[in-house]
């Protein structure tokens, strides 16, 4: 790191809350520490990670929250390099073979647009329908209210037609956001997407336009910079799982806990007649410390996350990947579950040589009550769903159950105004920022990059608020 600029505010004891020990508080507190500033987290749960949960049993070792990320996001790529992780990072194999079930089937999808509309997935009739004839644009110049709500069902659907959304875009937002498409706002979930269509009027052609202007930036770019690293890309986990990345946060690799003043919510009396200079939220309920009801209720999507292991020798038609989606439609074919990480198939490490690991999601918005079953009920379904689509035979040899009640929030046609709640306190609270996945994104890399952008207005913030002095990195030693 050269050439940077921080900000010293040890000798002036500036003070920092983060509320919410998850990735995104993390990564803000680590940015915040790393600057100089005093930084409290508070953490409601006993453990740090939030959504990032890594267990190790029996041999077998397995995510309960998030499985893999990617490094779309330069702050993802400028934390692994600080943190010194990168020879953690574990990519999995054949990551680009995923299956989304048609007919009751898994079915492997094509990687590229033309492997699709060559291969049979999807019927002859949805590819003659390309977008430009099916398409019908409001004025793209003017956002009306619909617009503004317009679902990703109906997006899609106007776009590319029904059979696409069924079969690619609702697997798709399942596996992404435990949500369904006509749950969900366009202008919420594919913000890149929805600003194509108003700036270009065509999803494709604007796709195919600004990657040609990216592609230009990117070899000016490049020929300014003579050392480029060829790193290998796309999703990937972490030796031992997940939550090594939020354990790593800590500067000596001793556990975050350790690192940070790290208060509980609950232990009020401990925290109070504490203040702070500027508070960063990730959450949207603070309970007693951190009031926060004018915000409007958030809905949540509850989801069940189940682990099982099979001999290797019990499974008939094992299939090599990242995993299956099953499609809303194909419960008529008497499948229940959402879809299934090949785990060890993944990351042959995570299990014994004789068994495969797989991690199945259930419930979700498809189907809320299901999310939570009870262990025995979810053996069953998760069983029955593997039988169908992998072959298993018998019983699973291990199993394990984790359910989350707010696995996600829907980014759906109220959730304008949580957003405006979020932004009229940020405006009206001197000192007062928001990170973490209820703004912006739901995935790992964008809740880091929102605790990494938080962290830089505070920094600022303080810095005018106050005769801070400046110091450049490096002439500061
Ligand atoms: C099952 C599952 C699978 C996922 N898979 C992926 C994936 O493969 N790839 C991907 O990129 N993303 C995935 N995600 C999404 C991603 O993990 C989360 O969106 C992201 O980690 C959220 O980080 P966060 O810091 O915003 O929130 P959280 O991780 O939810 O952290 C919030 C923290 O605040 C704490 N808290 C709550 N209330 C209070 C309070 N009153 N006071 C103090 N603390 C409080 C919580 O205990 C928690 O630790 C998955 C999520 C789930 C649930
Ligand atoms: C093909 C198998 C997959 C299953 C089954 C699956 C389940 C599943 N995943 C989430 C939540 C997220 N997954 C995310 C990324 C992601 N998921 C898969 C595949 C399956 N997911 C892939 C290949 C990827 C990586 C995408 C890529 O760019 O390579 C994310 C992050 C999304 C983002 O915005 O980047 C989340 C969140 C759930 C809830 C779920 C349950 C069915």
């Amino acid at each position: 790191m050269t050439n940077k600029w921080r900000v010293d505010f040890s000798g002036s004891a500036k003070r920092v809350a983060v509320v919410g020990a998850g990735v995104s508080g993390l990564a803000a507190a680590y940015k915040l520490k790393s600057n100089g500033v005093n930084v409290m987290v508070f953490e409601a749960d006993e453990r740090a990670g939030g959504k990032l949960m890594s267990i190790s049993k029996d041999g077998l070792i397995w995510d309960e929250g998030a499985n893999t990320m990617t490094e779309s996001e330069m702050e993802v790529k400028g934390l692994l390099d600080d943190l010194g992780i990168r020879e953690k990072q574990q990519f999995p194999i054949s990551q680009y073979k995923r299956y989304v079930v048609r007919n009751g089937v898994p079915f492997l999808i094509p990687t590229n647009p033309i492997a699709l509309i060559t291969s049979n997935f999807l019927s002859a009739q949805s590819k003659i329908i390309l977008e430009p004839f099916l398409w019908k644009k409001s004025d793209s110049a003017k956002v009306s209210d619909e617009d503004a709500k317009e679902s990703v069902g109906g997006f899609f659907q106007r776009h590319f037609g029904r059979e696409v959304v069924d079969f690619l875009i609702d697997p798709f937002v399942a596996g992404t956001s435990a949500a369904d498409p006509e749950s969900l706002v366009m202008r919420h979930s594919f913000p890149e997407l929805w600003n194509l269509e108003k700036r270009y009027g065509s999803v494709i052609a604007g796709a195919i336009k600004s990657k040609f202007s990216a592609r230009k930036e990117k070899s000016a770019e490049a020929k300014g910079s003579s050392e480029k690293k060829c790193r290998q890309r796309g999703s990937f986990s972490f030796l031992g799982g997940m939550q090594v990345l939020s354990l790593s946060y800590s500067h000596d690799g001793k556990s975050a806990l350790e690192n940070w003043s790290l208060s509980s919510s609950n232990q009020d009396k401990q925290s109070q007649g504490l203040s702070f200079d500027a508070v960063i939220m990730t959450i949207t309920k603070g309970g007693n410390l951190f009031p926060l009801d004018f915000l409007p209720e958030v809905i949540y999507m509850p989801l069940s996350v189940f682990i099982t292991a099979f001999k290797k020798e019990n499974v008939g038609k094992p299939l090599q990947g990242f995993g299956v989606l099953v499609p809303s439609k194909e419960q008529q074919n008497g499948l229940k579950t959402l879809g299934t990480l090949f785990s060890s198939m993944m990351f042959p490490d995570r299990a014994p040589k004789d068994l495969f690991l797989y991690t199945t999601f259930v419930g979700g918005s498809r189907n809320k009550e299901l999310a939570k079953a009870s262990t025995d009920e979810l053996k069953q379904i998760v069983t029955s769903d593997l039988r169908q689509l992998l072959g298993v035979e018998g019983e699973p040899t291990f199993v394990n159950h984790f359910f989350w009640s707010k696995a996600f929030p829907l980014y759906g046609r109220d959730y304008d105004s949580v957003l405006e709640a979020i932004e009229k306190m940020e405006k009206n609270l001197p000192g007062f920022f928001y990170a973490g996945n209820h703004k912006g994104g739901l995935s790992v890399g964008k809740s880091i990059a929102s605790g990494c952008k938080a962290a830089e207005l505070v920094i600022s913030y303080l810095e005018n608020s106050s005769d801070n002095k400046m110091l450049k990195e490096g002439s500061s030693k």
